[in-house]
């Protein structure tokens, strides 16, 4: 049996991973897997449950209980946990506020890592984005992508998206949480070994599509 063709996209907050990964699987025909939104899932089920979300062990003993549903459709990809569509509730400010403390927690990682790892095995090709799926989930990928932008650029895109937020207040939450997911001793967000980077801060994004569909053209 042949594995199947992975694409790892990993980068900061805000960086275009999801958008940009989006279009590259919609053009490979491939599909899509968006492991922060498992994270932020789990996330909002603690929330729910009113899990004490600074008390590591509290988080990894209510963990286990969750359970997570990732469509990979990058035309339609959905979020469900316990049946429950939660697409819209973990974008909220309470759960982007929070997730860092939960992905931190290293057996939440790794039920995640290896739901995440079923997806993969069970798909024909997936685009997956992340902060660890180069160096964690899937380091033997085909193709390894280290997406970055600007401070500034990522924070006047995610403020925009946030119908017009205060730019300078959503570039010191994105460091925040940028700092919190780089400093983790679990799997922190890393260039892994072999990604090839890609600076999307004065591209569109179709230009930045064009350029990793590029890259996944010439991959021996
Ligand atoms: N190259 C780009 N040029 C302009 N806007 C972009 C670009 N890439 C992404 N965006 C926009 O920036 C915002 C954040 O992108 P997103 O894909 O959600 O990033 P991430 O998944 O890394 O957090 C979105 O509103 C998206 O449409
Ligand atoms: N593979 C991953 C994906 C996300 N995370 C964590 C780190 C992030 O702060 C949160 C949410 O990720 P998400 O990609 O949705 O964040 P942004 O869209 O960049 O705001 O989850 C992670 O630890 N490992």
């Amino acid at each position: 049996m042949t594995s199947p063709l992975v694409v790892a996209i990993d980068g900061p907050s805000g960086s275009g991973k999801s958008s940009t990964s989006r279009g590259v699987a919609g053009r490979l025909g491939l599909a899509y897997l968006d492991t922060g939104a498992m994270y932020r899932a789990m996330t909002w089920a603690l929330l729910q449950q009113g899990v004490a979300l600074d008390d590591p062990g509290a988080v990894a003993a209510a963990a286990d209980a969750v359970t997570l549903v990732s469509g990979t459709d990058p035309l339609d990809p959905t979020i469900h946990v316990g049946g429950v569509d939660v697409a819209e509730p973990i974008r909220s400010d309470e759960v982007t506020g929070s997730v860092s403390l939960v992905a931190a927690v290293p057996h939440v990682r790794e039920l995640l890592v290896a739901r995440q790892r079923e997806v993969i095995a069970g798909s024909d090709g997936i685009v997956v984005e992340g902060r660890d799926i180069g160096s964690v989930v899937a380091p033997d990928a085909k193709v390894k992508i280290y997406l970055v932008a600007d401070p500034a650029a990522r924070a006047a895109r995610r403020a925009a998206e946030n119908g017009g937020a205060d730019a300078a207040a959503t570039e010191q939450a994105l460091a925040a949480r940028d700092r919190i997911d780089s400093t983790r001793a679990a799997s922190p967000l890393v260039q892994s070994e072999g990604a090839v980077v890609v600076d999307g801060t004065h591209l569109t994004l179709d230009e930045v599509i064009d350029a990793i569909v590029r890259i996944v053209d010439a991959a021996p």
